[in-house]
């Protein structure tokens, strides 16, 4: 098998020109998808030792660049050196598994298996038939090195995020990996588990280990990195010492445009006078939540936050349906809603964004079209027959409306890239006009400027009377709700008007009086606790399954 180092690259800068130091160096890489350019003569240096940010905005070819540097993919033109040294042959997988490691958003442990069958999983436990007690030992002297408090014999698939996170980062360092890839790893933690990421972050990179960490927080970027890299459009657009770049030129050189984020303008207020399109009264839920009632008005959007176990994510899953409560009643107006079934949520106007679009958001091979256009299948011809044109055209507005990054309608879902894929959820959500619409974390992979237009898109519905429930961790999102509902230990905890301080956000959310958080919680607030996956309240936990 050929190396991808011995692909002839013409006009690319010379390889192995990086400075000395240098542990990872990509030039001249070009990558096409059938008629898409996912990276065009793109490139990154990276510093021994040094925690290196990648961004750009979805589709700019972040995870093509990953895949081309993990050895996952083979680049049309273009040369990947580790510590100076041409690359491994594709095929030789174990050769690619001591220079690089990557822990991806979704997981790439076995959920079946236990600890340390997964950390000696793809290589030699000794000669002989598997010992599993030696196995289990060696696993737990192996954790116990990386300083990770797992049990070896816990099963994957009962590992929270943070903790997968870690065995997959302790089996990366265990088979000789210096290079360790973060692709979007505090998507998913609360913001103590970040923070217990980033010490041990800066602790590996102490110890000269590498790291390239992916981000659509900019404010992540500058709290643990030293270095940046922006690709833009496929091509790489500036490398720069994190303190050499601000936040607007690092929006700049992702967007192409020199403009400010929004300021969201303020919207009228909702009075009393205003019809309620979703109430629900004493709703509960075993060790999930108890005792919520809650109203939302035509045309209000209301925000719900609270840490990984305070129920909001079983909350917004109860009622899309995807749960069903022990008791309590769901009104859409005045009628009551069937508990527990996803068809009786969306007959009665009631539309969903899911937290997990992989799992409950697409059908992975459908096309773009037909995933967004799903709901809605029955508009485009008499008697549930579809006129090709009239659907197409439809999906051709979404594409536009939502700034959709796909080379066509047609193309398959899964073709798209993370950010992408999201914003054919929220458009397929809003494509039904739904009185009342349940979005669990909307923006969740989404580029700061993207943020925007679906949160733009959300107002939008809301200004058409669409009553809105938004349960976010992201103090962006919460910016864009007209009052905002903190849940705590599965109850409706606090309400916050319009004008919040970060601070009394992320105190409500800890469970503490606001005058007791000080000003480093306050910048631990930009990023409060994403859903961290509990017994109790993540998706990914196994009640949390669509029933
Ligand atoms: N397997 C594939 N088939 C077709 N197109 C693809 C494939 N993988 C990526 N692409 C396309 O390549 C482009 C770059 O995608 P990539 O996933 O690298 O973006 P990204 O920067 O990681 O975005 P995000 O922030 O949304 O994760 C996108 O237009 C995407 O649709």
């Amino acid at each position: 098998m050929m190396s991808i180092d011995s692909i002839a690259v013409p006009g690319a800068p010379a390889p192995g020109t990086a400075p000395p130091g240098t542990a990872v160096e990509a030039t001249g890489v070009t990558k096409r998808f059938g008629a898409t350019t996912a990276l065009a003569d793109a490139g990154i240096t990276i510093a021994a030792g040094s925690t290196h940010a990648l961004v750009g905005r979805n589709g700019a070819g972040k995870s093509t660049l990953v895949s081309i540097l993990t050895g996952l993919h083979r680049p049309d033109t273009g040369t990947v050196r580790f510590d100076g040294e041409p690359a491994p042959a594709l095929a030789d997988r174990d050769a690619w598994r001591r220079r690089v490691a990557c822990v991806y958003q979704r997981s790439t442990i076995i959920p079946t298996l236990t600890v340390a069958e997964n950390l000696f999983l793809n290589r030699q436990a000794g000669r002989g038939p598997i010992g599993w007690a030696r196995l289990r030992r060696r696993a737990g002297a192996l954790l116990d090195d990386y300083g990770v408090a797992v049990d070896p014999g816990a099963l994957a698939g009962e590992l929270n995020v943070e903790q997968r996170q870690l065995v997959e980062i302790a089996r990366a360092l265990s088979l000789g990996s210096r290079f360790i890839i973060l692709d979007e790893p505090t998507a998913r933690l609360d913001a103590t588990a970040i923070d217990r990421l980033f010490t041990r972050m800066r602790a590996l990179a102490a110890s000269g280990v590498t790291l390239l960490f992916i981000s659509h927080h900019l404010h992540e970027v500058y709290e643990v990195c030293d270095t940046v890299t922006v690709l833009r459009d496929a091509r790489w657009i500036l490398t720069r010492p994190v303190t050499e770049v601000g936040h607007a030129a690092l929006v700049e050189a992702m967007t192409g445009e020199a403009v400010g984020l929004t300021e969201w303008p303020s919207r009228p207020p909702v009075t009393s006078q205003t019809s309620v399109a979703l109430r629900t009264t004493g709703l509960r839920l075993a060790d999930a939540y108890t005792d919520v009632d809650l109203e939302v008005r035509a045309g209000e959007i209301v925000g719900v936050t609270g840490s990984g176990s305070s129920g909001k994510v079983s909350l917004a899953e109860t009622l899309s349906g995807l749960r069903r409560p022990d008791g309590g009643e769901i009104r859409v107006g005045a009628q009551p809603v069937r508990l527990g079934s996803v068809p009786a949520a969306l007959a009665a106007g009631i539309g969903f964004v899911p937290q997990d679009r992989h799992r409950e958001g697409l059908v992975p091979l459908l096309s773009v079209e037909e995933n967004a256009t799903l709901p809605i299948a029955g508009r485009f011809g008499p008697a549930g027959a579809i006129v090709p044109k009239r659907r197409t055209t439809v999906a051709e507005e979404m594409i536009a409306r939502y700034d959709i990054k796909t080379s066509s309608p047609y193309a398959p879902v899964n073709s798209l890239s993370g950010g992408n894929a999201q914003k054919v959820v929220l458009a397929r959500a809003l494509s039904t006009d739904p009185r009342v619409l349940v979005l669990i974390g909307p923006t969740a992979g989404v580029d700061v400027r993207s943020k925007e237009s679906l949160l733009g898109a959300v107002r939008a519905a809301a200004d058409g009377g669409t009553a809105v429930l938004l349960v976010s961790d992201e103090l962006d999102d919460l910016r864009a709700c007209d009052r905002v509902l903190v849940m705590f230990h599965g109850r409706i905890s606090a309400e916050l008007g319009r004008d919040w301080e970060d601070a009394e956000v992320v105190a409500a959310v800890e469970g503490v009086a606001a005058d007791r958080i000080g000003a480093a919680e306050a910048v631990a607030a930009e990023r409060i606790g994403a859903t961290q996956e509990s017994a109790t309240d993540g998706v990914g936990a196994p009640e949390g399954a669509g029933q």
